[in-house]
């Protein structure tokens, strides 16, 4: 496993070892203690999360107010996403900065985020599917988004044409009015 660090210090991308042979692959996606030994840092996750989206789909951006803020590892395992994390930690020297970086099922990439970042990703193969690992439980009372195409946030999505968005996508706020962990 590679831990490659990011533009934001606690953004971490993350290439497993890809074990090939005759009949394809085998890859721990996730091993606590080799994560532990090579991050540092100690991680409980208490839930999977798995979607699947059609091209041009982008979910997000999302976060989750404390005490349910969540830190989220996340993959591509069907087709390819423009991943994102974005700083939303006030007192961060980061705050509002985001990173990128492309997830498919080819390059096996990974990318952590911790506790106050908002994520989204978009689609840009016929159908992608993302399964994704969170650190703290679904609290839809607690759910927040930002809006995707913040002029503040300044996200370079690799979009060839509009968006795919759900409702709750559509009406996100600004980051400049968006209620912040
Ligand atoms: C997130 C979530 C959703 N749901 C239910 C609630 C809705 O009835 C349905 C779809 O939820 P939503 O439209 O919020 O799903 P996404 O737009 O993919 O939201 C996710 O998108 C971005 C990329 C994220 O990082 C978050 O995990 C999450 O906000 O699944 C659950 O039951 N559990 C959950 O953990």
């Amino acid at each position: 496993m590679k831990i490659i660090p990011t533009e934001i210090p606690d953004v971490l991308l993350i290439e497993p070892q890809v074990f090939g042979d005759a009949r394809g692959f085998f890859l721990e996606s996730f091993n606590q203690r080799r994560w532990e030994d090579m991050t540092g840092q100690s991680v409980v996750f208490v839930q999977d999360n798995h979607s699947r989206s059609v091209r041009g789909v982008l979910r997000g951006l999302h976060y989750q107010l404390p005490p349910a803020e969540q830190g989220k590892l996340v993959r591509c395992v069907v087709g390819r996403i423009f991943d994102v994390a974005v700083d939303i930690r006030k007192n961060s020297p980061t705050f509002g900065r985001w990173v990128g970086r492309y997830l498919s099922a080819d390059n096996f990439r990974q990318l952590w985020m911790p506790p106050g970042f908002a994520h989204g990703f978009l689609v840009l193969s016929e159908r992608a599917e993302v399964l994704y690992k969170t650190t703290a439980y679904y609290a839809p009372e607690h759910d927040r988004a930002i809006r995707w195409d913040d002029p503040e946030l300044a996200i370079d999505w690799p979009l060839d044409a509009a968006p795919k968005l759900s409702e709750k996508d559509r009406l996100a706020p600004p980051i400049a009015e968006a209620e912040l962990p």
